[in-house]
């Protein structure tokens, strides 16, 4: 991986340049150019295995790219990841607290009493975002799983990062939950200027906060703005397959993908 910078990625938060991920024989994806501009949400979508968690990986500083370059601002010190959610250990004694001062490690917070102080201020400000203060010297794994992830969006957010890397973050999460935590994203990105890469299987419960979509299928992507991308033009060219995208209120559904991505029921309509 490199930092090269151009004169565009000055400005952009990410900036992709030819960017190629091949594991082996297997090609990821090639020749990606991608600028994501501070404040700016793009749903990174896909079937399983199309590369959305590697992607995270290297902008993240911990795959290096095949080929091509990459730059974040900030570097790493400024990223905010939300990891795709497992259940952690019921035997952690970890409190919820110390999970979320995990996210200010690396920015010299906590030196002397004051410090501290401030550093306390701080993860009490990020739990109470989250809706976790209630549960916050609990021991992390005796919480649910949607208790645990609003902990790691407090953890991704409190360091005060330039990007913002989800995972797949709503999993888990029930409606009002899903809604408390894209909304927090969505006001972050908004007066923070942080830009937002945010991987999901469901386009549809964050579709009004996304700008533009970086679609992968099996090598190929597509970048564009969802109504760009989100047609069946699109789709059928970028799975090969006669896919069919259909609007129906304010939700867009994907059809005649289930074959190639059979484990994404939600991104398919079960309408008649
Ligand atoms: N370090 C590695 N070495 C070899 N192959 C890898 C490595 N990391 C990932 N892969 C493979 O690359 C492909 C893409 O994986 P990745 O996790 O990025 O996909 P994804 O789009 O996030 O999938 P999902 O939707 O299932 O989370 C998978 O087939 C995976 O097995």
């Amino acid at each position: 991986m490199t930092a090269q910078v151009t004169d565009t990625s000055v400005r952009a938060a990410v900036a992709l340049r030819g960017a190629r991920l091949s594991y082996g024989d297997r090609v990821l994806w090639d020749g990606l150019d991608l600028d994501v501009a501070p404040g700016e949400f793009v749903a990174v979508l896909g079937p399983n295995g199309s590369g959305k968690t590697s992607l995270m990986r290297v902008l993240l500083g911990l795959q290096p790219l095949s080929g091509g370059t990459v730059h974040v601002a900030g570097g790493n010190r400024r990223i905010g990841y939300i990891p795709q959610q497992r259940a952690l250990d019921p035997a952690l004694t970890l409190r919820g607290r110390d999970l979320v001062g995990f996210g200010l490690d690396g920015h010299g917070w906590g030196v002397g009493w004051r410090g501290r102080g401030q550093r306390r201020a701080r993860v009490d400000q990020a739990l109470a975002a989250v809706g976790a203060t209630r549960y916050a010297d609990e021991p992390v794994g005796l919480l649910s799983g949607g208790e645990q992830q609003r902990l790691r969006v407090a953890q991704a957010l409190v360091g005060d990062p330039e990007v913002l890397l989800c995972d797949e973050p709503l999993l888990s999460l029930d409606l009002a939950h899903q809604r408390v935590v894209s909304d927090l994203i969505d006001r972050r990105r908004r007066e923070a200027g942080t830009a937002v890469l945010f991987v999901t299987h469901e386009i549809n419960p964050v579709l009004p906060l996304v700008d533009r979509v970086l679609y992968l299928v099996d090598g190929r992507f597509r970048i564009g703005t969802p109504a760009e991308v989100m047609t069946s033009a699109t789709l059928s060219e970028l799975y090969r397959t006669n896919v069919e995208v259909v609007r129906v209120r304010d939700q867009i559904h994907v059809v005649g993908a289930q074959h190639v991505c059979e484990d994404e029921p939600h991104h398919v309509a079960d309408e008649d």
